[in-house]
């Protein structure tokens, strides 16, 4: 459900770079009121003086804290706090802050799997936990999850983060059926592998989605997982029916594909290998 962003406070997490950083200035563009939160402050002020760049009345403020949204979920209520009392209660909060990382299972070091899940799944329970109770009491908010393409199927190399990345939809899921009666929204973001983060922000600040996705090949994977994910509209419900079919056997498709790559890289790397020892 689309909430007016003009006067609203977002706070974007991960909002000093990349996709948190373009959603941030998207909703300032709007009017909105920005709480960004990250951990390394010259970044922040770095994108707080690029956001103010496109300030639409002199009202509006941008506020840096610095937190790590991972590790202690007091420290992250407190920052939650400060932004109130400055900027009045968060309106819509964005959990965009997080990492990746690609490697095969056996090469990836089990910290890493601690890492991305501290990162990625409980970076984005804290600041959600945080807000929510506020949310429910005034019968406003949205909560955004980013999560990623990687979020709705598993790809080589990416055994840490797609499930770091999964968890989120079922932490956004379970969490909508909760908020929805006190008029609090949930949305989730599958961005595709891009180096234009520009590109992601467009559905997050104006569809009222619970699924956001990007492109055609992000269209058909959000139908195809769709499973028990809520629906917006009886169109996309109905879309859902009708394309599941053609959409699996395209996907039939591109898992042979995968496969297929997969398999010829491992005989390469194999060749390679023999020839470097003969040589
Ligand atoms: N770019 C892509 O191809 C895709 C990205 N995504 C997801 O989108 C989100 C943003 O990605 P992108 O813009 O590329 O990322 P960037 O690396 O450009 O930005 C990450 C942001 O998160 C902050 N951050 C990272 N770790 C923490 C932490 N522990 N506590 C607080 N803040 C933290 C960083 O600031 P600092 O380091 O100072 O804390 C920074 O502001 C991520 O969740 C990513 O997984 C999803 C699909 C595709
Ligand atoms: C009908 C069936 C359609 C199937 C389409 C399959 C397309 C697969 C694309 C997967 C791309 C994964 C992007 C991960 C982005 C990410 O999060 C990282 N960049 C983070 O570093």
């Amino acid at each position: 459900k689309p909430l007016a962003l003009s006067g609203a406070h977002v706070v974007v997490t991960g909002g000093s770079s990349g996709i948190g950083k373009c959603i941030a200035i998207e909703c300032y563009k709007q009017g909105a009121f920005i709480t960004l939160v990250a951990r390394n402050e010259d970044k922040l002020l770095q994108a707080k003086k690029e956001i103010e760049k496109h300030s639409i009345n002199d009202k509006q403020v941008v506020l840096c804290i610095s937190v790590d949204v991972s590790q202690d979920y007091s420290q992250v209520e407190n920052v939650i706090k400060q932004a109130q009392e400055k900027l009045g209660p968060v309106d819509v909060l964005v959990n965009c802050a997080g990492t990746s990382l690609a490697g095969k299972f056996e090469d990836l070091e089990v910290s890493a799997f601690e890492r991305l899940m501290s990162v990625n799944y409980l970076g984005s329970v804290y600041p959600s936990r945080a807000v929510i109770t506020t949310m429910k009491e005034r019968r406003v908010g949205r909560v955004v999850f980013v999560s990623s393409q990687a979020g709705q199927l598993g790809l080589f190399g990416y055994t840490a983060y797609s499930s770091s990345k999964f968890a989120i939809r079922g932490l956004a899921e379970a969490l909508q059926m909760e908020v929805k009666p006190y008029n609090v929204y949930v949305t989730v973001a599958y961005p595709p592998d891009t180096d234009t983060p520009g590109f992601a922000k467009e559905n997050q600040t104006k569809q009222g989605n619970f699924n956001s996705s990007i492109g055609s090949d992000g269209y058909m994977l959000s139908s195809l997982t769709c499973g028990m994910a809520p629906v917006t509209s009886i169109t996309e419900g109905l879309q859902q029916v009708v394309t599941m079919g053609l959409f699996r056997t395209i996907a039939l498709f591109y898992l042979g594909s995968f496969d297929s790559i997969v398999r010829r890289c491992m005989t390469q790397k194999a060749q390679l290998e023999t020839v470097d020892k003969t040589a």
